[in-house]
């Protein structure tokens, strides 16, 4: 598709200009974060419609959470279900429960600014009766106060999407590679690599896309399908392993930032070692205690009164004396 002039200058402009302002962190307390325009899903919309690449990053905890705020070039934070691997040790989402989710929600929740505030509901908590389905995302808005919950799922999910939809709560979908169904898929495999599968794929986003569905996750499939499905519908998509013509792109924060020392899947570029940051931290501090020098007895105590201390030593001496 060949896009006008002006579409092209303005959305590189755009993006030049966010670029810039993402060069490098700001010192001290970041005073802008509460400033800054709300993300929302009309934005969103007018990113795709400009041809602004969305972004969106993990986030499992207030301290990443105020990271994914501090700058205005991220769009969206997911408090993902990956948070099960990655965060609590299991071996997969299938075994993070909604409460859970609802505990680490409301932390990103509280650092959370101007991005848009999605979360992944867990296995089983949208997949029993449609009232129970119900119950348990008014419950993750309620409690946790995010904006949309993100369903994995075809069109057996679409009556779930409509309905939340009807009651406004927006419905993220999440298509292609659904961890959640690992065990049914046979493992964490690209899909869409048929005709008959990438057919399927094309005909469930239209699906959900009828159903109400504000975005769409694109995950493990194709970067030829990936584009398609990105021109057929008119709502975001945000690709994972989707190539590079989705309208925006999701990584899990452990894999971007290399905190995360498990499989690291083709789609998973590093964009930070903070796993050698923290431990180069961790071994300074035990060097430093283990040969004297934390604290400095200057710069890092406290002190008393020598006049206060003086007398409380003699008050000591007193003391011992009635003892012996
Ligand atoms: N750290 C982490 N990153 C993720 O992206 C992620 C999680 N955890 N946990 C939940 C799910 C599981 N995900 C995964 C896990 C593995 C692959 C993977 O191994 N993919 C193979 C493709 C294999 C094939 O089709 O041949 C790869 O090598 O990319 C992909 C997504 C995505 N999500
Ligand atoms: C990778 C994203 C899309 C996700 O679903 C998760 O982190 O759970
Ligand atoms: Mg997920």
């Amino acid at each position: 598709m060949s896009w006008p002039y002006f579409v092209r200058v303005t959305s590189r402009t755009i993006r030049r200009q966010r670029r810039w302002m993402s060069v490098r962190p700001k010192e001290g307390p970041d005073e802008d974060a509460q400033s800054r325009p709300k993300v929302t899903i009309q934005t969103l919309q007018a990113l795709k419609e400009s041809r602004v690449p969305i972004t969106m990053l993990t986030a499992y905890d207030y301290p990443t959470a105020v990271s994914c705020s501090s700058t205005p070039s991220i769009d969206i934070t997911l408090v993902g279900d990956s948070l099960a691997q990655v965060c609590l040790g299991y071996k997969s989402t299938t075994q993070l429960t909604l409460d859970e989710m609802i505990h680490h929600a409301k932390a990103v929740s509280r650092g959370t600014t101007h991005p848009f505030l999605v979360a992944d509901m867990p296995f089983g908590s949208y997949s029993g009766s449609m009232d129970d389905a119900v119950n348990n995302a008014v419950r993750m808005v309620r409690e946790s106060q995010i904006e949309a919950v993100k369903l994995e799922g075809g069109e057996e999910i679409a009556d779930l999407v409509r309905r939340l939809t009807s009651i406004g709560i927006p419905v993220m979908a999440h298509i292609g590679l659904m961890p959640q169904r690992h065990v049914a898929l046979s493992g964490y495999k690209v899909q869409g690599r048929n005709v008959a599968s990438a057919k399927a794929l094309v005909r469930t986003a239209s699906v959900l896309e009828e159903a109400g569905a504000f975005s769409m996750v694109l995950e493990a499939v194709p970067k030829e399908l990936g584009r398609y499905i990105t021109e057929k519908i008119a709502v975001p998509t945000i690709g994972i392993g989707a190539g590079p013509w989705t309208n925006g792109q999701v990584l899990v924060w452990d894999d971007a930032m290399g905190t995360w020392l498990g499989h690291k899947a083709k789609f998973v570029r590093r964009f930070a070692n903070l796993q050698i940051a923290r431990e180069t931290g961790v071994q300074s501090f035990a060097n430093a205690v283990k040969d004297g020098s934390f604290p400095d007895p200057q710069r890092e105590s406290y002190t008393i009164d020598p006049a206060e201390w003086a007398r409380f030593m003699e008050d000591v001496a007193i003391d011992s004396d009635g003892e012996a």
